[in-house]
C-alpha cells in the first residue's frame, strides 16, 4: 500500500525508523504494511464563536494508530503546525511506546492546528469542547482515550470530559486522562512525563558511571514536560544549567534556579525578560556543553547540521521525534553520546494515564507514591527489556526499542489473525 493523506515528512521519518526495525527483526513481510499504517483517520472542522463575534474555522484530526491490543491511547495537540502527517505519525510512535511498556492500548493522537497562545480563555473552551463534540462518534472509554499534549492542558482535558459527560448524560471520567485531580484525575499525572525522564537520565548517569552531583543537564521547552523535568532532576542531585522556551533559553554554568523560573513562567506566561541567567537562543542551547541534553519541544530540532556539535554524553529525548533521520545516522557514529529515545524516554506521561484510566474506572484511587513508584516498576523493567535487545540485535537503543515494540504488535495482529 502506499500511502499518500498522510505525506510529510514526519510521517515519513516514523516509516523509515519503522523499515529499520522490521528489517532488524525479519518480519514477515504479511505482516509489514499492516503493521506500519494507521487504521483509522478522522479529519473534523470546529466551528468557535470568536470574542468578536465571529466564527473561526479550525482543523482537527484525530488517528487511531492500531486497534489489535485494546482502545488506542494518546495526547491531543494544539499547535499551529499541526497537520495529518504529524498526527499519524505521532500516533505510531504512541503504538510503540505503549508496547515497550506493556500497555493494553494501541496508538493514537490527535491534534488541531491553531496557535492557542492567541486564543482568549473563552475561545480555547470554545475549541476544546467542540473537537471533543465532534470526536463522539469515534471514541470511548474502552474505544479511545485521550490526554494531554503540547498546547492543551489539565483544563482542556477538564472541557473535554465535561461536553462527553453532557452528551451521555453521566460523568465519564475515564474518558480523558491528565484531567484535574478533583475530577478523577491521576495524583502525579501532572509531572509524569518530566520525572519519569528525570528518572531515567538519573538511572543511565548512575549505570555509565557518572557522578549525578556533577552532571549538568539543558532542557529545551519549559512547559509541562520540560519544566516537570527540571524539577524532578534537581530532585536526584543533578543540576539544570539551560532552560529555554517558545522565545529563546537562560544558560548559567553554576545552576539555574528552577523554582524562581517556574514562579516566573506561571505568572508572566513565559520565561522572556527573566533575570535567573545569560540569554541564549534556542538554537544555541541545543550544543551547550554539558552532561544531559533534553529537547523537550517540537519534533526534528536536532537535525543533520547541529548533530555533529552537540556536546552532551547522554541525549534523553522527552520530546516525541526531536532527532531527525540523517541525525540520527550520525549520532549512531558517535559513541561518545548515548540516546535514551523518545517513545522510552517520555514513556511515563502515558504510563501514569493508563493508571489514572485503571483508577477511574474501579473508582478507587491511588496516593503519589504509589503511582510513581508503579511508574519505576515499569519503567525499570522496560529499560532491561530494551537493553537485552539492543545486545541481542547489536544495534542502537532507539533501534531496539523500535524494534521491541513493533514486534509485540506485529506478533499481537499475527495471532488475532485475518478475516475473513
Ligand atoms: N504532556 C505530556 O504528558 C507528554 C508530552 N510529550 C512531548 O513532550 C513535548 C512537550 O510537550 P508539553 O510539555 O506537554 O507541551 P507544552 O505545550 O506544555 O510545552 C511546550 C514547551 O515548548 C516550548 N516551545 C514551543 N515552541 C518552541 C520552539 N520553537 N523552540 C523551543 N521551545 C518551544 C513552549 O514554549 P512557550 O510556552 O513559550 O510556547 C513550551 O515551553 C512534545 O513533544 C510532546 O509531544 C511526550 C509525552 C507525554
Ligand atoms: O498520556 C497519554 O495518554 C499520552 C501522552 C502522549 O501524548 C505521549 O506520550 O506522546
Amino acid at each position: 500500500m502506499e500511502s499518500s493523506i498522510y505525506k510529510s515528512e514526519v510521517f515519513d521519518m516514523a516509516c523509515r525508523q519503522f523499515d529499520i526495525a522490521a528489517e532488524l527483526i525479519e518480519m514477515d513481510p504479511n505482516l509489514v504494511e499492516r503493521t506500519k499504517y494507521p487504521k483509522r483517520c478522522m479529519a473534523v472542522s470546529c466551528p468557535v464563536r470568536m470574542d468578536n463575534g465571529d466564527v473561526g474555522l479550525f482543523e482537527g484530526y484525530r488517528v487511531q494508530h492500531h486497534l489489535s491490543m485494546g482502545p488506542t491511547k494518546g495526547g491531543v495537540r494544539f499547535h499551529p503546525n499541526v497537520t495529518l502527517g504529524e498526527v499519524a505519525a505521532l500516533s505510531m510512535w504512541m503504538s510503540w511506546k505503549c508496547a515497550i511498556t506493556g500497555l493494553p492500548y494501541g496508538g493514537a493522537k490527535g491534534g488541531v492546528c491553531v496557535d492557542a497562545m492567541r486564543l482568549s480563555r473563552n475561545e480555547l473552551e470554545g475549541l476544546s469542547r467542540r473537537y471533543m463534540q465532534e470526536m463522539i462518534p469515534f471514541i470511548g472509554p474502552s474505544t479511545d482515550i485521550m490526554a494531554p499534549d503540547m498546547g492543551t492542558n489539565e483544563q482542556v482535558m477538564a472541557w473535554m470530559m465535561d461536553t462527553y459527560a453532557n452528551q451521555v448524560g453521566n460523568a465519564v471520567p475515564a474518558i480523558v486522562t491528565g484531567k484535574p485531580v478533583s475530577l478523577g484525575g491521576s495524583e502525579g499525572r501532572r509531572e509524569a512525563t518530566g520525572h519519569g525522564v528525570a528518572y531515567l537520565v538519573h538511572s543511565y548517569l548512575e549505570d555509565l558511571g557518572f557522578s549525578l552531583g556533577e552532571s549538568t543537564a539543558v532542557i529545551q521547552g519549559f512547559g509541562n514536560v520540560g519544566s516537570e523535568a527540571a524539577v524532578a532532576l534537581e530532585s536526584f542531585g543533578i543540576k539544570v544549567t539551560g532552560i529555554s522556551d517558545y522565545y529563546g533559553g537562560f544558560t548559567n554554568p553554576k545552576g539555574l534556579d528552577i523554582g524562581d523560573a517556574l514562579n516566573y513562567s506561571r505568572e508572566h506566561g513565559s520565561l522572556q525578560g527573566w533575570r535567573g541567567g545569560d540569554p541564549i537562543s534556542n538554537e544555541e542551547i541545543l550544543t551547550l556543553d554539558c552532561t544531559v541534553l533534553i529537547p523537550a519541544a517540537l519534533e526534528r530540532v536536532i537535525d543533520e547540521n547541529n548533530a555533529p556539535h552537540l556536546k552532551c554524553k547522554i541525549l534523553a529525548e522527552a520530546a516525541n521525534g526531536p532527532t531527525n533521520i540523517l541525525a540520527d545516522e550520525i549520532l549512531k557514529e558517535n559513541d561518545e553520546i548515548e540516546i535514551i529515545p523518545d517513545i522510552f524516554c517520555n514513556s511515563g506521561g502515558v504510563i501514569v494515564s493508563y493508571f489514572e484510566w485503571v483508577q477511574d474506572l474501579q473508582s478507587l484511587y491511588w496516593t503519589r507514591d504509589e503511582v510513581l513508584n508503579k511508574m519505576y516498576v515499569i519503567l525499570d523493567r522496560a529499560k532491561n527489556e530494551i537493553e537485552k535487545q539492543k545486545k541481542a540485535l547489536n544495534c542502537s537503543r532507539r533501534e531496539a526499542a523500535l524494534a521491541l515494540g513493533i514486534r509485540k504488535v506485529a506478533n499481537a495482529k499475527a495471532v488475532r489473525g485475518l478475516f475473513p
